[in-house]
């Protein structure tokens, strides 16, 4: 059965050695896991728009600018997501999870230490080369 692809705009936030993660909802799509903070592209937004928008709702920082990190497509049997991740180490604010949700600095060495989806599997890789 074909399914539509979900396009989501994914950031990991920077600063220094640590990167800001924050724990999915139970009730949400691979809840209870720990994510890098973004969600859906909206039709006609563009993704660097869509990271703007996400990171403020969601961590409540501004995004100023961004680098293009890697794209994910994974397909989890219910759902197909394209990840297109930047990295964002130049924003203002402080972040924390704007919508109740647990969020916090680690260490990128300490990523391993943490549940995340299975498409995640392959920017742990590449950010801890
Ligand atoms: N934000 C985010 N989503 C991820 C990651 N890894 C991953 O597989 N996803 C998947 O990407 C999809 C969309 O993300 P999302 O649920 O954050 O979307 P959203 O913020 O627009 O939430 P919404 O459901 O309230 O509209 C979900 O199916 C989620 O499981 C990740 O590291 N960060
Ligand atoms: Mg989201």
């Amino acid at each position: 059965m074909s399914q539509k692809v979900v396009n989501v705009a994914v950031g990991i936030i920077l600063r220094g050695e640590q990167t800001y993660i924050c724990k999915r909802p139970d009730d949400k799509h691979q809840g209870g896991l720990w994510e890098f903070p973004g969600g859906k592209i909206e039709a006609d937004e563009t993704t660097t728009a869509a990271l703007a928008r996400e990171l403020l709702e969601e961590v409540a920082i501004e995004v100023h600018s961004s680098d293009s990190f890697m794209l994910i497509e994974h397909d989890y049997g219910d759902k197909q997501v394209r990840l297109d991740i930047h990295k964002v180490s130049d924003f203002s604010g402080e972040p924390h999870g704007a919508e109740g949700q647990q969020g916090r600095w680690v260490a990128i060495s300490d990523l391993h230490l943490y549940a995340f989806p299975k498409a995640n599997q392959a920017i742990l890789e590449k950010l801890c080369s």
